[in-house]
């Protein structure tokens, strides 16, 4: 932070009252704008923020947790995030506020005593509140409405709490455990409407009778008077593991590739692909709930997909071509030949809509990649039924088909593969062509094995396809457009990782 930070005062000791005074102009205007396009979780860093405002929701504690929705103008459009704030009093009087290492955000008085403002996202404290709060059913009353704790009976068979652990802030959400029980999850990027990782986790667990996804424990939502609920949180079991697929497959790799283990990772392509069959057909389970219920596949249906690929794919060329010069100068040749490419890359896309199509539209995963997979021994567990985190909540709850999601674990293998051959780059400085084809063939095993036991697994889904070279046809769409859709992600997120699904497009071209 180059300002130093706004010094607020609270008059009747709350923060509520401390962001309605003077200094929360500097707070708002200066340090937040700096603030956030630092964050890993906030989705619009490639965008100037044009103002920023704070909404108390209500306090945990008076003046020292406090639940805040922050609602960020970008031109036209508003974004709001969950921004959770305490504050860290002096012991007394006398005493400066203690030294913290959440990010601090303004300094704060009450009287003689003074304390610091932070992001309390990762506070245990926070965490053990919130959990309190939905096996206790909690209400806060909020301004034009209520915050609304709910726990389950699954919850609550839960004597005590164990000790609260964040796991980092690396991540689109910030996600707490607490021992190898419960994982509270809190939603950064807020929108009014049903969460789908909470509906689906709900309907997987239950009527799904799906083994391999963590059952849902609880939530918190913002309830206001007029409109929809807006899930700030969800609790859900603690699934024991040796870490996400993606961390696992990229150190398997590369460490095989270095020499020093004789396990490549590619043994996850068959595990892999018979649990994603499995969640399919639990998708796919009769039911009369209509937010779950499988409709049949239309030509209409394929024929809106094509049409919203497409319509993706120009506007993302459109900002590439804008945003050329501030790419790397490797990720700039892959640019430009995606860019000469344009209509073949349109012709790619449509192909499908003159096809008959067959199979069915059930929920989906939505954004299916290898860090949504947890190692679990010989086996995985599948996590994070939000969707992708830029689309809104009507286009992630909206049914679709399986092989999405297939698509996007297939573009996950080659990030894996691109990852392992960039980690054995920084270690040796060159690759070998020897290596390269080594990883290529390996991208190209994991696809296969993934492929076969998904293939086996899922047949008699009513949503999964008969016809084999329409199956073929919509996965191949949804990789092209799972990778326009990484582009965007890259750019937005982690700009020097864009020459990934850049170089995932051009190869899918190439290809024929
Ligand atoms: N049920 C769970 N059990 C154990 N760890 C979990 C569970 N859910 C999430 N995690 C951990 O939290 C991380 C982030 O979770 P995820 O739901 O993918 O959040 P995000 O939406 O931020 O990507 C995971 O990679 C995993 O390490
Ligand atoms: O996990 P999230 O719901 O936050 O998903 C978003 O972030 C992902 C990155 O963390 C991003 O995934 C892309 O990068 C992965 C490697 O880090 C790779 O395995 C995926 O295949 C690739 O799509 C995801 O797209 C985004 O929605």
């Amino acid at each position: 932070m180059t300002d130093p930070l706004a010094v607020l005062s609270t008059s009747d000791g709350t923060i509520t009252s401390a962001l309605n005074g003077d200094g929360v102009d500097q707070l708002q205007a200066s340090t937040l704008p700096q603030f956030l396009p630092r964050q890993r979780w906030f989705g619009a860093k490639d965008r100037a923020i044009t103002s920023v405002r704070l909404h108390p929701l209500g306090e945990l504690e008076d003046g020292v947790h406090a639940l805040i929705a922050a609602d960020v103008r970008l031109g036209e459009e508003t974004q709001r995030y969950l921004l959770p704030l305490a504050v860290q009093w002096s012991s007394d009087d006398s005493e400066p506020a203690p030294p913290t290492s959440l990010p601090a955000l303004a300094r704060i008085k009450a009287g003689a005593r003074s304390g610091t403002l932070v992001d309390s996202a990762l506070h245990p404290d926070l965490a053990r509140a919130l959990l309190e709060g939905m096996r206790n059913n909690r209400q806060l009353q909020a301004p034009d409405g209520s915050v609304v704790f709910a726990g389950t009976d699954r919850l609550r068979q839960h004597a005590d709490f164990p000790a609260a652990r964040p796991l980092g802030a690396e991540q689109s959400n910030v996600s707490i455990a607490f021992g190898n029980e419960i994982i509270l999850k809190l939603y950064r990027r807020l929108r009014p409407g049903e969460q789908p990782d909470v509906e689906v986790a709900r309907f997987l667990t239950g009527a799904g009778q799906f083994r391999n996804a963590p059952a849902f424990l609880g939530e918190i939502m913002l309830r206001p008077d007029r409109g929809e609920a807006t899930t700030l949180a969800a609790a859900f079991a603690f699934v024991p593991n040796q870490g996400d697929a993606w961390a696992f497959v990229t150190t398997a790799l590369t460490q095989s590739l270095l020499g020093s283990s004789d396990d490549d990772g590619a043994w996850i392509g068959t595990i892999l692909g018979q649990r994603t069959a499995e969640m399919h057909q639990s998708l796919a389970v009769k039911t009369s709930d209509p937010d779950f219920h499988v409709e049949a596949l239309e030509r209409d249906d394929v024929a809106a997909w094509v049409k919203e690929a497409v319509e993706e794919t120009h506007d993302l060329l459109d900002r590439l071509q804008a945003g050329l010069s501030v790419l790397s100068a490797s990720a700039r040749i892959v640019a430009e030949e995606v860019l000469r490419a344009r209509d073949l890359l349109v012709q790619r896309i449509e192909a499908t809509a003159a096809m008959s199509p067959s199979g069915g539209r059930s929920r989906i995963h939505g954004d299916y990649h290898l860090g949504q997979v947890l190692i679990t021994n010989r086996d995985v567990m599948i996590i994070d039924f939000e969707g992708e985190p830029k689309r809104s909540l009507a286009e992630r709850r909206a049914k679709s088909s399986p092989l999405r999601d297939v698509a996007g674990m297939l573009r996950s293998f080659h990030y894996a593969a691109w990852t392992a051959l960039d980690r054995y780059r920084h270690e040796h400085g060159t690759v070998p062509d020897a290596v390269r084809a080594r990883v290529m063939a390996w991208q190209q095993r994991v696809a296969e094995e993934f492929l076969a036991a998904y293939q086996v697994h899922v047949a008699g889904a009513s949503s999964y396809p008969t016809d084999a070279d329409f199956a073929r046809a919509l996965t191949d769409l949804f990789v092209l457009q799972k990778a326009i859709y990484e582009v965007g992600y890259e750019l937005a997120n982690r700009p020097d990782w864009v020459e990934i699904p850049l170089s995932g497009i051009r190869d899918l071209l190439n290809e024929g």
